[in-house]
């Protein structure tokens, strides 16, 4: 696994975007950036394999380099379902490509917003809903859910703030402790802080938990918080 050193190297004046460079150290930046991204690929498998009906379509929408993809292959071996990876950008799915080419995955390099979802009984947005647009995120979710089978799922991974400035800080001033102790120095960890400016929006749970039920979920429930990182899982009535 090639090292994160992008922040270390020069000045990024531009923002962040999910480039070649990025998509070369990816796994690397994901896992000493992210509390818990380890437990949430876990427990995709383990929802995949609690949830995919057979004959469905489980969908990773923001695949990147495919891992949660990979655990939702892993979670439905015994069933008829078609797993699919989607990422807007081409050297991450190249990348994918690579490492998930003898898997029985298919991978599109398309924006998520235009693909449709359809027979659906498990969603995954792993870290992604962070980058789209806010005025566009309840029209995504709600495709989502118009193309869940009743009974399926989406899990919805993602950075999130606080209503109370003192807890945002906090949980900031934590997730960047955090950053600390894999290893990146204060001046990586303010750059990339600059580049993610808004480009990563993040938002208050009751704000996701809101827009889920405004989607037509028939409820969602926080299964994970670690910091200002959380999971739901989004459930579509019988
Ligand atoms: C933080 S990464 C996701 C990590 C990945 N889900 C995982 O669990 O390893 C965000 C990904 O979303 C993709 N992305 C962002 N906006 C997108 C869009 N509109 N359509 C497709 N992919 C998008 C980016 O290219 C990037 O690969
Ligand atoms: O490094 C940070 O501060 C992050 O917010 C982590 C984060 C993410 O949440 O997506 C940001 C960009 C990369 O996609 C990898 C991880």
């Amino acid at each position: 696994m090639q090292r994160d050193a992008i922040y270390i190297d020069e000045i990024h004046s531009s923002g962040f975007t999910f480039d070649d460079r990025v998509a070369s150290v990816f796994s690397d930046m994901i896992n000493r950036s992210v509390p818990g991204y380890a437990q949430t690929l876990q427990m995709v498998e383990l929802l995949s394999h609690q949830y995919a009906q057979n004959g469905s379509n489980l969908y990773d929408l923001g695949c990147s380099l495919g891992a949660a993809t990979l655990a939702l292959r892993r979670g439905s071996r015994e069933r008829q379902c078609r797993v699919i990876g989607i990422d807007n950008s081409a050297a991450m799915i190249d990348r994918c490509r690579q490492i998930l080419g003898h898997e029985d995955i298919e991978l599109h390099c398309q924006d998520i917003l235009a693909t449709p979802i359809e027979n659906a009984s498990v969603v995954v947005l792993n870290f992604v809903l962070q980058f789209i647009a806010i005025e566009q995120r309840q029209q995504l979710l709600q495709a989502i859910c118009t193309g869940l089978r009743p009974g399926g799922i989406l899990i919805l991974s993602e950075k999130i703030s606080f209503p109370d400035p003192r807890e945002n800080r906090l949980q900031i001033e934590l997730h960047e402790a955090f950053k600390r102790a894999h290893g990146y120095s204060e001046l990586e960890i303010s750059r990339k802080r600059t580049a993610l400016e808004d480009v990563l929006i993040p938002e208050p749970l009751s704000t996701h938990h809101q827009r889920l039920a405004d989607a037509g979920f028939c409820s969602s429930h926080t299964w994970f918080q670690c910091f200002n990182f959380s999971s739901m899982i989004a459930i579509k009535s019988v």
